[in-house]
This record gives structure tokens, sequence and C-alpha cells, in this order.
């Protein structure tokens, strides 16, 4: 199913009880794509909040699996709505349990006397003739049969690489109409944790808490563009590992800071 689809059905669900489901080609092992279930979550939030308020924050928590093809609802409440900035939080609920929980600042811009410009640049190689991570059905998720990953640097998950960045570009297989934020969060999420290249075997890894911040403005960007994206490991220890992340449209302008962290079993 195209994430266009999901995400109007989600936008149609704001101030409902009503429940939607998520196809199989949207999970990932045992769950949904994090990335698709964050992106349907921002999509329900951002209906409650005016549209000269772009998103500046989102901070999502997978706390426990999303089943596909199993109903669920969401639920919005909004914090508090000041001169500038909104505050919310949702949550998707599936069989009574809360799956997942986010929390947004949305914000207009106000004046400010305030300035620094990002110095952060990428000089990954063009995306064009890189490997791209393959869909074998059975072995990569379902998921990834919506979206070109081209890897630059790292390796592939499960590999016992030594390194514990990944770099690469991202896009949807099938443009969207437009590239909204929720097509950005979607993204974003796309690849596997960098830690995944350092396992030795096939083991389960679940993203606990993700964080992303939004740089605005953000320039038009082409439904078929592609993204830059570096990921590193700052730590992981005990089970646990804490990954940061820089995102450039495809201009080289950053767009996106993104930070999770992730449960390893093995
Ligand atoms: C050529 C080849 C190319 C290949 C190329 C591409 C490969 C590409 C791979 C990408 C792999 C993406 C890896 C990120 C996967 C997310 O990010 S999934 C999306 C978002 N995250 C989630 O849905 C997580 C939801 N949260 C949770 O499930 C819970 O909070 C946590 C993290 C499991 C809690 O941790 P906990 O308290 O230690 O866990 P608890 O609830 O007690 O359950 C533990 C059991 O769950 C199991 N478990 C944990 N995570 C999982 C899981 N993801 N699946 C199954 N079982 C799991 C554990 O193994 C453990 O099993 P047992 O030892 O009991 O048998």
């Amino acid at each position: 199913m195209h994430i266009d689809t999901l995400l109007q059905t989600a936008k149609a669900l704001t101030d409902s009880q009503a429940t939607m489901t998520l196809p199989e080609d949207w999970a990932q092992g045992r769950t949904a794509f994090g990335g698709i279930s964050a992106a349907l979550l921002y999509t329900v939030m951002k209906e409650k909040v005016a549209d000269d308020r772009p998103l500046r924050s989102l901070t999502t928590n997978f706390v426990g699996p999303l089943f596909a093809d199993t109903p669920f609802s969401f639920e919005v409440e909004v914090l508090r709505e000041g001169k500038n900035a909104s505050q919310l939080t949702a949550r998707i609920i599936q069989d009574d349990q809360i799956a997942v929980i986010q929390q947004a600042c949305f914000g207009t811009d106000r004046f400010s006397d305030i300035e620094v410009s990002s110095s952060e640049t990428h000089q990954l190689t063009e995306p064009h003739n890189l490997p791209r991570i393959p869909m074998i059905p059975g072995q990569t998720p379902n998921f990834i049969q919506h979206l070109d990953l081209a890897i630059s640097e790292g390796a592939m998950p499960f590999s016992g690489s030594p390194l514990s960045s990944l770099n690469g570009w991202m896009r949807f297989k099938q443009a969207p109409e437009q590239i909204t934020d929720a097509h950005l969060i979607s993204l974003i999420d796309a690849w596997p944790p960098a830690v995944l290249q350092m396992m030795k075997q096939l083991a389960p890894a679940s993203t606990m808490m993700w964080n992303l911040e939004f740089i605005h403005p953000h320039q038009p960007v082409k439904p078929d563009e592609w993204f830059a994206y570096k990921a590193h490991t700052r730590q992981a220890a005990g089970g646990y590992a804490h990954l940061e992340a820089n995102i450039w449209d495809s201009a080289g302008e950053l767009i996106a800071i993104s930070r999770q962290s992730v449960a390893v079993f093995c």
C-alpha cells in the first residue's frame, strides 16, 4: 500500500475513535516499521495545529510492538497553545495497550536577532551507482520494498563489521504526491541502526526512543528527491545503543537531526 493512502487514512481519524490497520508490506519483523507508525501519529497530531506552525521537534517512544493487520486507534491531546508554539502528545492504542507514544512541539517563526548557520556538510558519493539494501523476502524487513536505501559507507546488518557509522541516501521507490514532514519522518527511520552491522549473527533489536528535530525553513523538494543520511553510534553497552544522525536534502541543506536509543538483544 502506498504511504500516501496510509497518511490520508490516518488524517481522517484525527477526531475519531475509529480504527485503521497497517498492512504486512509495512511490517518489520514482528512489528510495524517505526517510521510509518511515527508518521501516522504525527499526521493525526498535525491536524490539530495551525498550518503556520511547522514541526520543530518530535519524540517517539516505541512502547511495545504494533502488529500488522490488527486494528489500532489514535488519541491526541493538545497540551498547550501559546502565541507561537503548540505542544501536543499522541498515542497509538492496539488491543487496549499503548504501542507508541509521541510528543511534539510545533512553532511559528518569531522575530529574533540570533542566527547561527549550520556548518555541517557531508561528502557522500552521489547515490546513483551505490549499492542498495536489497529486498529479499524473509530476510529484509517488508517495508524496504517501498524505499531506496543506497549505502555510501557502512556494512550490511549482521555482518560483524568493526564500523559503527552508516552513511547513505534514501528516497521513496514510488514517489509520493509531495514530500511532507510525515514523509520525511518515515524516510529518516528507514535505516537499520548502525550497530546492527556490528552484530555477528541475526538477533533482535528494537528502537525504544527516537527524537527528531527539524531545521526550518525546509527548501521545496521534489517528490523523487534523494536525502543524505549520516549516522554514528555515540556509545553502546549493556544492551543499549545511542545513535545520532544528520539528514540533508539533495542541495546539501541540513534539514533534520535524529537521535535514538536502541535495545540490542545480543
Ligand atoms: C543480505 C541481508 C541484508 C539484510 C538487510 C536488512 C536488514 C535490516 C534489519 C533491520 C532491523 C531493524 C531493527 C530495528 C527494529 C525497530 O526499530 S522496530 C520499530 C520500532 N520499535 C519497536 O517496535 C519496539 C517496541 N518496543 C518493544 O517491543 C519493547 O519496548 C522492548 C524494546 C522489546 C522492551 O525491551 P525488554 O523490556 O527487554 O523486552 P520484553 O518486552 O521483556 O521482551 C523481550 C523479548 O522480545 C524480543 N524482541 C525484542 N525486540 C524484538 C524484535 N524487534 N523482534 C522480535 N523479538 C524482539 C527479545 O528477543 C526478547 O525475547 P525473549 O528473550 O523473551 O525470547
